[in-house]
């Protein structure tokens, strides 16, 4: 699928240029989850789930089963260096699922993904450690990113500055808010400027100065021709960085386009009237 020409978002943007930084192509990326426990006699014919223990079935048994979650169904869309492209969608609909599968850290079932370049997937599950301090985590994740030690050092400053934690840099992530803890995040992701940015949620809990520095991070690692995703439930933030919108449903992609024009839609969208989807898109 293409992206926009012209984007028609509520912000202006750099024009980008017209490299694709990420080609997803059919893309399905199914879950098996070992475990569901059901003291039942079969568990063949589930559609969702298959008996992995078959010879047990009939002996009354609790068997272990294998849950099957179709989270990603035959997604495609092309993204370009300099976009900034938001994912949005009702909880489960696969936003988390396609941002990691985007990143290289879910191998997709079917399908294919090619992506120019480095990925820095900053979400709220990244992989900072929170008995260790700011600091520790600052070194770990700037190193993780491909800086060199002795870049984290030079960057140290500009970071903690960045995240606005101040002296809280040098206690334990444990003692940090939630929203600490995403600015510190977001901090340390963007100190090497990435070749594909992805953003989950994690901006969500910054206050309004957060938001508007990093609104102009994202601008600068746009600039830089880079691309970044955000997978976001708050349309404000969407709209306050993103050019272009994926809308998920049920796994589905089922727009792809100016910000504006898409989050209009799903803002009038009535789930509770049209729970399959809303009538005329997708
Ligand atoms: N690790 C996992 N193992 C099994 N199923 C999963 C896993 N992660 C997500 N799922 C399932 O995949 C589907 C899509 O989940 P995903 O987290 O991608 O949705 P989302 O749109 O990001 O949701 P939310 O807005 O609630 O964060 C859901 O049905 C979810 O239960």
């Amino acid at each position: 699928m293409a992206a926009p020409d012209t984007p028609a978002g509520g912000r202006t943007s750099p024009v980008p240029e017209r490299r694709p930084a990420a080609i997803v192509s059919h893309l399905d990326i199914i879950y098996r989850v070992v475990g569901g426990k059901r003291s039942n006699t079969s568990a063949i014919g589930d559609d969702e789930g298959e008996s992995i223990f078959r010879n047990l079935i009939g002996r009354g048994k609790t068997v272990a089963t294998v849950q099957s979650v179709h989270a990603v169904k035959d997604v495609s869309f092309v993204a370009y260096h300099g976009e900034s492209v938001g994912i949005i969608g009702r909880n489960g609909s696969g936003k988390s699922t396609l941002l990691r599968a985007v990143a290289g850290l879910l191998p997709p079932t079917n399908g294919e993904v090619f992506l120019a370049g480095t990925p820095a997937l900053l979400g709220v599950n990244a992989v900072l450690m929170s008995a260790l301090s700011g600091e520790r985590n600052i070194y770990i994740g700037g190193q993780a990113l491909g800086l060199t030690k002795a870049q984290v050092k030079e960057r140290f400053e500009e970071i903690v500055a960045f995240s606005g934690i101040g002296d809280a840099v040098y206690r334990p992530m444990s003692t940090y808010s939630s929203g600490m803890a995403a600015r510190l995040r977001f901090a340390i992701s963007t100190a090497a400027v990435p070749d594909v940015l992805m953003i989950d949620e994690a901006l969500s809990t910054g206050d309004a100065e957060f938001r508007k520095r990093s609104g102009e991070k994202v601008d600068e690692i746009r600039e830089k021709a880079s691309t970044v995703f955000l997978v976001s439930h708050s349309n404000s933030t969407v709209r306050d960085l993103c050019d272009r919108v994926l809308w998920m449903h049920h796994g589905r992609l089922i727009a792809d386009g100016p910000t504006e024009a898409i989050l209009t839609a799903y803002e009038g969208w009535d789930p509770k009237k049209h729970p399959a989807g809303p009538p005329g898109i997708g």
